[in-house]
């Protein structure tokens, strides 16, 4: 409980100057998490596969302010690119305060189509790479006293039809992330674990993907993101965003699981998922 005695109210000024990774930059989330922290005045590395879009991006983070700005692209389903990344912060920074992991492969939206090499290779972008990141990192985070921030999924709490490979990568994130907070505490290592649950946000990817398939409006990507930095500067132990929709939805499957299966069947235009 001592070295997660978290402070209550975020204030920019405990971002300033504070060497940041985030990956998955280019686009979504990422993207605007970038521009938070950019404005909040950070040292900012920034990862995705996109090298045109990262270029843009970090223009933009230039202007709105940020101490520092640059970019690895690269993808993460070669298992030797989160090392590099890491090492990269070494290199530049000599440190690092907070790694914000974010990134996700592509998937489908539609029944499982029994491909276990997509499943594979998912979870070697989803999950192995964070782990492989945290892994590489963890010394420079002992040393400042920083913050691992795990963006999720609601999907990584309560099951849903039609992401099965994308669903079990987010599980495998709280399964290894929260184990791993109970050795940080019993080990007395003052590095927090922020894990975010996220219900729909109007990313253009995500968007694109489910909007014909399923009822209800994606969430705010913007507010989603200064919601997750927020979180990770606080050390809070998870977000849940938005909040009403997540707090019924964990509520609902502890005390009520067929009911709520029944619930988030209900989310789906069926008519609309087309089998592959
Ligand atoms: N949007 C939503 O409704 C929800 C999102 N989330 C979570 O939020 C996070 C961000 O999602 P969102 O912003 O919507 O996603 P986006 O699709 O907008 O962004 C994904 C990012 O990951 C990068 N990326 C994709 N493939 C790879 C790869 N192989 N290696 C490295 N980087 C890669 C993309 O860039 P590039 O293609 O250039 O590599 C992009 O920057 C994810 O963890 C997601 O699970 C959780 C719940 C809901
Ligand atoms: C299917 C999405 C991933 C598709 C993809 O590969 N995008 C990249 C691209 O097109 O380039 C899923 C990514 C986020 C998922 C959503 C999520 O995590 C929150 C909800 C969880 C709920 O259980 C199901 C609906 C969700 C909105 C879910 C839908 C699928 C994603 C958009």
């Amino acid at each position: 409980f001592y070295f997660y005695s978290a402070p209550e109210n975020f204030n920019e000024e405990m971002l300033r100057g504070k060497r940041v990774i985030v990956t998955g930059a280019s686009s979504g989330i990422g993207e605007q998490m970038a521009y938070h922290l950019a404005r909040m005045e950070t040292h900012l590395l920034l990862t995705a596969r996109t090298e045109a879009k990262l270029q843009k991006v970090v223009e933009r983070c230039l202007e709105l302010g940020a101490a520092s700005a640059r970019y690895v692209s690269g993808s993460m389903e070669d298992t030797t690119f989160p090392e590099v990344l890491v090492k990269e912060a070494e290199n530049t920074w000599g440190g690092l305060d907070m790694l914000i992991l974010n990134h996700i492969g592509q998937s489908y939206f539609t029944y499982f189509n029994g491909d276990v090499g997509h499943v594979r290779k998912l979870l070697e972008t989803n999950f192995l790479s964070y782990v492989a990141m945290t892994v590489s990192a963890l010394p420079m985070l002992k040393e400042s006293e920083g913050s691992i921030v795990v963006v999720s999924s609601i999907a990584g709490k309560a099951g849903s039809p039609f992401i099965a490979p994308y669903a079990a990568t987010k599980f495998a994130l709280d399964g290894f992330f929260s184990s791993l907070r109970h050795e940080f505490i019993i080990d007395k290592v003052n590095v927090s674990i922020t894990l975010c649950i996220l219900g729909y946000i109007n990313t253009e990817s995500a968007v694109r993907s489910v909007s014909h398939a399923i009822h209800g409006t994606p969430a705010p990507k913007e507010e989603c993101a200064l919601e997750i930095i927020k979180s990770g500067a606080l050390r809070r132990r998870e977000l849940h965003y938005p909040a009403g929709a997540v707090a019924s939805t964990l509520l609902l499957r502890d005390i009520a699981p067929e009911f709520l299966d029944s619930l988030i069947r209900k989310n789906y235009k069926l008519e609309n998922i087309k089998r592959t």
